[in-house]
């Protein structure tokens, strides 16, 4: 192969929504367009066939994973219109060898797609040695949200084989230089295209940052950095989706609308009214991170205020979550300061001493570990436990990319029911 190629991935559930994409994303100059896993799920192989009639004059590559039966699905894609099918390379060798046998006689190629294989640079060799005909060097979308990098795996694999090798997981206009530099031949985009709210100008991007290959130096931001930084651009309710419906806490109420806190959790138990712990807080809490108070249900005596209030502003304190009462509100309001709490009351406690700061609390239903992230806006607050911060943000902009997309295609005048075509997944259809 002479030029590098982008391959557009449709991962997409509906044929009629990866059809328009796919048509805008070949004005931006995608080469090849893949038909994904949750395409062919949803649709079959008439998206398949869709497609290929859709765009005659672009290679169509079949994401069917196959694990077993390689010739009839490699027949069946070929059958369809796909040019290229692409089969898990973990696969056992008889399912490649019949996979690259069917090809040979339908005319089309093999893709083997490496992911979740344990040692992918010894296996990319045995499957060029099968006769595949395209390496992927591909990290899931569920392992990028752990972290994984994609390109670490294509620079393990690139030098065991002499075929073209594609490089796919989560790549973008900024990763997509090194991916080139790297050597792969085919860069694979899935998400940073069909997920845009303006997929033409993403795909021409992407296709433009190609052309200048630049060796790729890793991440450039810390996790923790990019969870925060991810954070405060999603809402809670975006974190709420990535979390499956868990984390978010009752009966917490926004203080001042409209204000956002995002940060790290320092967690204080006291008891009614004691607030001798969570002003103490103030001093252990970093800047940027989020005091969390469990006032044991103590709603007629305030165990914040005013005064506290301000010593966390001075401190570059994130913001103020309390299982309990709060005080001094007119002049907590006037300062806009992020706080939420279940109750507001006039009457302040003693400064008695009791609690901890820094043990496992509940708050507003949830549990709350100290270094547990917290997202709080004027839907609610949602804690995300600290081991699965990285994932669950990494999820949550997933999310928040998503609706970008579905928000564009409502703006050109369909009804969100089209855009989901909710009645074609209503439970009881
Ligand atoms: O193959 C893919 C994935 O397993 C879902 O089927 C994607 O097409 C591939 O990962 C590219 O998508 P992004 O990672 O979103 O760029």
């Amino acid at each position: 192969m002479n030029r590098s190629v982008l391959q557009v991935a449709l991962d997409l559930v509906e044929l009629d929504r990866a059809i328009t994409i796919a048509g805008e994303a070949v004005l931006g100059g995608a080469d090849w367009l893949e038909v994904g896993t949750p395409l062919i799920k949803s649709e079959g192989m008439r998206a398949v066939s869709a497609l290929k009639s859709a765009f005659p004059d672009r290679q169509i590559i079949a994401d069917m994973k196959t694990a077993d039966t390689g010739a009839i699905e490699v027949e069946m894609a070929a059958k369809s219109g796909a040019d290229i099918v692409c089969v898990l390379g973990a696969s056992d060798n008889s399912v490649i060898a019949e996979s690259v046998r069917a090809a040979r006689k339908y005319g089309v190629k093999i893709m083997a797609d490496l992911i979740s294989v344990p040692n992918p640079s010894g296996r990319a060799g045995e499957l060029e040695q099968l006769g595949v005909d395209y390496i992927c060097a591909h990290t899931g979308i569920d392992q990028q949200m752990t972290g994984t990098d994609s390109l670490d795996l294509l620079m393990k694999v690139i030098r065991e084989v002499s075929i073209p090798v594609a490089a796919a997981g989560g790549i973008s206009e900024k990763t997509a230089p090194g991916a080139i530099a790297a050597g792969a031949s085919i860069v694979i985009v899935g998400g940073s295209i069909i997920r845009s709210s303006d997929v033409t100008g993403s795909t021409r991007r992407i296709k433009e940052a190609m052309n200048q290959p630049v060796p790729y130096a890793g991440p450039d931001i810390s996790q923790e950095d990019e969870i925060r930084e991810i954070l405060r651009y999603v809402s809670s309710s975006n974190v709420s989706d990535a979390m499956h419906r868990k984390g978010a806490m009752s009966g917490m109420i926004p203080l001042c609308p409209g204000t956002k806190a995002v940060g790290k959790a320092v967690t204080v138990q006291t008891f009614a009214g004691d607030w001798a712990k969570p002003v103490e807080a103030i001093d252990i809490a970093l800047p940027g991170d989020v005091i969390v108070i469990n006032n044991d249900k103590g709603t007629h005596v305030a165990p914040w205020g005013e005064l506290a209030t301000i010593s966390c502003l001075n401190r570059g304190i994130s913001g103020v979550i309390i299982d309990g009462a709060v005080r001094d509100v007119d002049d907590i309001k006037k300062m806009q300061y992020p706080l939420w709490s279940t109750a507001m009351v006039p009457n302040a406690g003693e400064p008695k001493g009791f609690g901890e700061i820094g043990s496992e609390i509940q708050c507003g239903g949830q549990t709350v570990n100290p270094g547990d992230w917290i997202i709080a806006d004027e839907s609610g607050v949602v804690v995300i436990p600290k081991t699965r911060a990285y994932e669950i943000a990494r999820r949550a902009k997933e999310v928040y990319n998503t609706e970008l997309r579905i928000r564009q295609e409502l703006k050109q005048g369909k009804t969100l029911s089209q855009v989901m075509n909710l009645l074609r997944w209503e439970k009881h259809s």
